[in-house]
């Protein structure tokens, strides 16, 4: 949604940590370009949820800039950067279980008046990406399926009209079937014009949408490279490495 040779995504130097403890993303450098798809991947406990959780605001900065379209955002309170444009989609608990699917996306805009794009015409053009999810306006989040349930997550975030949309691992627990159409969903989503972080443990399912791939192994990108490119002997090496 952005022209020229402004990043959608930019993050400097970025380090962060929980409470007291050390660091636990230690000095990474990204840049996103518009309309892209990024599969963020890595071994267990290399950082990539930690990444992503400070992108979105939810884990303090300790050094480092995130910047959102240009905007320096790393002092913004997690709504305030979504009102920024960059929105999140927690790996659990994104939905409301007990609210009906068009409560919950009620819900997701309730905080957002004042953010260019956000109202009705947005809601139609996010019911028409899910049309699954447009057809069950009344029921429970809580009745559906697990694909459903991350078809329902996706669209609340996208009613903020958001330029950034980050993904934490949504294929967890889904079948194989259902995780090709949580792919092709987040295809749907690029194509909408949306730029896409996606932190996955499906390699393989992540490499399949993405334009390419980062591999975060103890806090730091060790390898970035076209996800078309990135081999599988790469993969064993870089994961490999972690464990030894
Ligand atoms: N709430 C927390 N408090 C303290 N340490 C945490 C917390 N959450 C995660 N960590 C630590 O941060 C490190 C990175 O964990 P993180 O969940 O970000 O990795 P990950 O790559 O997403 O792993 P996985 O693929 O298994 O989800 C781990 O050492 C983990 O123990």
């Amino acid at each position: 949604m952005t022209g020229g040779d402004i990043q959608a995504l930019s993050v400097r130097s970025l380090r962060s940590g929980y409470g007291r403890g050390g660091d636990i993303i230690r000095g990474v450098d990204l840049d996103q370009a518009p309309e892209t798809i990024l599969a963020v991947i890595g071994p267990n406990g290399s950082g990539k949820s930690s990444f992503v959780k400070t992108l979105a605001g939810l884990l303090d900065v300790r050094s480092g800039h995130v910047m959102v379209t240009g905007r320096d955002v790393t002092a913004e309170t997690p709504a305030k950067r979504v009102a920024a444009g960059l929105a999140y989609v927690p790996q659990e608990a994104n939905v409301f279980p007990s609210l009906t699917i068009g409560e919950n996306l009620k819900l997701a805009t309730e905080f957002l008046r004042g953010r260019a794009g956000v109202g009705p015409e947005q809601r139609q053009r996010v019911l028409e990406l899910f049309p699954e999810i447009a057809a069950r306006l009344r029921t429970r989040a809580g009745d559906l399926s697990g694909g459903q349930r991350q078809m329902l997550a996706f669209a609340s975030a996208l009613l903020a009209n958001p330029e950034v949309l980050l993904l934490d691992e949504p294929s967890a627990g889904l079948s194989p079937k259902i995780v090709g159409q949580t792919m092709e969903a987040i295809v749907r989503v690029r194509e909408a014009g949306v730029t896409v972080l996606l932190v996955e443990q499906n390699v393989a399912a992540a490499l399949r949408i993405a334009d390419e791939a980062v591999v975060l192994v103890a806090g730091q990108i060790s390898l970035r490279a076209r996800a078309a490119e990135v081999g599988a002997s790469d993969l064993a090496e870089l994961f490999f490495a972690k464990v030894a």
